[in-house]
């Protein structure tokens, strides 16, 4: 068997044209103009890339687009004040503080320092709880991506077996709690878990969130099932022409391997990454939506 290729890079783009619609319909009707704010402490070249095209589409998409960029030196004091400032500032929808942060500073106390209603990330714990137990949230933009993939390419999830690779805040364990309100049946393994291969053999959806590039090999995929990659991992890959080191992205699962034996997989660039962006977005709109007391968009969100 060859899997199908999930086009996430297709799906993002269609995402932020439906994202694109609401922000016209917004400012038309309405003359509100949603915004989102991006934090970013310090100058990790990776991070930057990426508050960069977070900055880019969030302006495609006619939104306003606010960034702060904070010294790495930056006082937790200093950080909770810009994190307040947004909370306080109307014309702010969506804060997303970028991590991890720096060491000297406790990204629980920032994160939770938010305003719940302004949570893009879904990472603050009245957000975590809501989704818990069922309620009217903000959903983590990657989790949710790969919930839009999955549910898209399979239809109802309901019945179906789950396994996540990992148990972060930001992905395994929100991923985990999508799947479960989905009425999969999921299991998370971690670092600890023993005899992986046999646990992900069990599962017709995998979705792995691991950060070790390639682990995932083709014989530990069940025919036939589904495998979302979140992994980024940044490898070498040779050198360039003129000598100097040349490197390239890849997932945490094996491609060739897993995509000989899966009915389909999330690619790596081009997956779970764009949808990230792209339900960033989404849930920017929805906040801006409920904050206003209108009704949201359908489809964009859990
Ligand atoms: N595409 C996207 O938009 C995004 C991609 N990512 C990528 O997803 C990956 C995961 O990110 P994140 O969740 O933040 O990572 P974390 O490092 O926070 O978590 C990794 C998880 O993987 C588990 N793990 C580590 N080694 C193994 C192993 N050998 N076998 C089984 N489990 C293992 C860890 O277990 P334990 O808890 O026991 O230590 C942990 O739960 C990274 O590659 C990251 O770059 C992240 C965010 C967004
Ligand atoms: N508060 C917070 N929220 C996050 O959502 C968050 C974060 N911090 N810290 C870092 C991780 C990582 N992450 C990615 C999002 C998109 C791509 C993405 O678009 N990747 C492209 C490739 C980009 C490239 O070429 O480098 C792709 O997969 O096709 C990657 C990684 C969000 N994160």
């Amino acid at each position: 068997m060859t899997a199908t290729v999930i086009d996430g890079k297709a799906f993002a783009a269609k995402v932020r044209g439906q994202v694109a619609e609401h922000v016209a319909r917004l400012k038309e009707v309405h003359g509100i103009t949603p915004g989102l704010a991006v934090v970013l402490v310090g100058e990790d070249p990776a991070s930057q890339v990426y508050v960069r095209s977070k900055g880019k589409m969030t302006v495609e998409v006619g939104m306003a687009s606010f960034e702060h960029r904070l010294a790495i030196d930056t006082s937790e004091a200093d950080l909770l004040k810009v994190v307040h400032d947004l909370n306080n500032d109307p014309a702010v929808h969506g804060i997303l503080v970028q991590l991890p942060l720096p060491d000297h500073l406790d990204s629980d106390l920032v994160i939770n320092a938010i305003d719940p209603a302004k949570d893009v990330d879904g990472f603050h714990i009245s957000n975590v709880g809501l989704l818990g137990t069922g309620q009217k949230s903000m959903v983590p933009c990657t989790p949710l991506g790969s919930l839009m993939m999955l549910r898209d390419h399979l239809g109802s999830l309901s019945g179906k077996s789950a396994v996540v690779i990992g148990r972060s805040n930001i992905v395994g364990k929100p991923m985990a709690q999508l799947l479960l309100n989905d009425s999969c049946t999921v299991t998370i393994a971690h670092s600890r878990t023993a005899d992986l291969p046999s646990v992900v053999r069990q599962a017709d959806i995998v979705v792995a969130a691991v950060g070790r590039p390639q682990m995932v090999q083709g014989d530990w995929i069940k025919p036939g099932a589904t495998v979302i990659d979140v992994g980024i991992n940044r490898i070498d890959a040779g050198t360039k022409d003129d000598g100097s080191p040349k490197t390239r992205l890849v997932g945490d699962c094996d491609y060739d391997s897993c995509a000989a034996v899966a009915g389909a997989i999330t690619p790596v660039p081009g997956g779970v990454g764009p949808m990230t962006i792209a339900c960033l977005l989404a849930n920017t709109v929805t906040a801006c939506c409920r904050a206003n007391g209108l009704a949201e968009p359908e489809g964009l969100t859990a």
